[in-house]
């Protein structure tokens, strides 16, 4: 028998004005995936969940539902098909779930990384992170109905991704510049992503839309030129969270308090409820999490909130 272990970290889908085509992985949490190869045949899928641990029991064990073992089994395929190895044995998997469900934190999509990081590691590595990108994305659509990877790409590759086209595949990698701090709240509720997609306009007027890219040129460039005040002034979003800001309790005082505690700029994580902030250094970034974190518990609802502040993950998912 042969064990290895993935992890990979939450990551922020959007990034603001980036609706689908931004994301970023930080350092930590994150999902653990162990994977133990038994020479046996498979009795009937040739991988298996033996445990979840974390989950309040809420994830499927089904291997072609949980996003950790579904994506395993899209790699499996692709051997067969493009890499003429046919693999006869089979994948036992334990998922340590560490990241909030529909937190916004990227949760299925870490669970599907760390599976892909471990299962890649376990038979020997022949597939690169560019080719394993495509199942975490795959595993998008199991988690949530739609293959967005703005959570699946950082957290395989880490760093900031571009997803320039969608199809084919064209991710750009955007290192983070040095000094950059991410504060995530993740208060006590959940936003399941696929209900925070519907509520979103399929139309958007042309001023909205010119307002949008403009802003996600503008934080591209301020990210490639370490230029914090235009990272700041770019972290706006005129489509994705003013439609998704009332799923959040507290959402626009948790966003000024962090704004008025030194944050660069502030924004929904992804489809929600957490809220990220940047700030230029750790100290601030602090700060803004307290910030945050009373504001949430002050609200009428008085929800409470895990902080956390980490650097942007360069590192992408890994075996431990
Ligand atoms: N390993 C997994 N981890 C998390 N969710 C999973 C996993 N496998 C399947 N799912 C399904 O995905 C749903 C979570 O999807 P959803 O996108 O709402 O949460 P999330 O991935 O935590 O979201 P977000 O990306 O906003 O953090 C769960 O309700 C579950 O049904
Ligand atoms: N881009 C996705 C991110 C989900 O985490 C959405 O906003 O629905």
């Amino acid at each position: 028998m042969k064990t290895v272990t993935g992890f990979a970290s939450a990551t922020i889908g959007n990034v603001a004005c980036g609706f689908d085509v931004l994301g970023f992985a930080i350092r930590e949490p994150g999902d653990e995936v162990i994977l133990t190869l038994h020479d046996s045949e498979p009795s009937t899928s040739p991988v298996s969940i033996k445990a979840i641990h974390g989950d309040g029991g809420a994830l499927p064990k089904d291997p072609k539902k949980n996003t950790s073992s579904f994506v395993v089994l899209k790699f499996l395929e692709y051997l067969r098909t493009h890499k003429d190895i046919d693999f006869q044995g089979h994948i036992e998997l334990e998922l340590r779930k560490n990241l909030p469900l529909s937190s916004g934190m990227g949760s299925s999509a870490a669970s599907a990384a760390a599976a892909l990081a471990a299962a890649n590691e376990l038979l020997g590595s022949p597939c690169t992170k560019m080719e394993l990108v495509h199942f975490a994305i795959e595993g998008e659509r199991v988690a949530c109905g739609s293959a967005h990877a703005d959570n699946a790409a950082p957290a395989m590759l880490g760093n900031f991704i571009l997803i320039r086209s969608y199809n084919p595949l064209d991710l750009v990698t955007i290192p983070p510049p040095q000094h950059l701090y991410c504060t995530l709240a993740h208060p006590h509720i959940e936003v399941r992503t696929a209900y925070a997609r519907s509520v979103l306009p399929r139309t958007i007027p042309l001023k909205t839309a010119t307002e949008q890219w403009g802003n996600v040129g503008a934080l591209v460039s301020g990210l490639l030129t370490s230029d914090y005040e235009l990272i700041g002034r770019s972290l706006v979003d005129v489509v994705a969270e003013p439609k998704r800001a009332p799923l959040i309790p507290g959402f626009y005082d948790v966003k000024n308090a962090a704004l008025e505690a030194g944050a660069l700029g502030c924004s929904i994580a992804g489809s929600g409820p957490s809220v990220f902030a940047f700030s230029s250094s750790k100290e601030t970034a602090e700060q803004v999490g307290s910030a945050m974190k009373e504001a949430f518990s002050t609200i009428e609802e008085r929800l409470d909130a895990d902080i956390w502040v980490s650097p942007v993950c360069h590192e992408g998912a890994r075996t431990l």
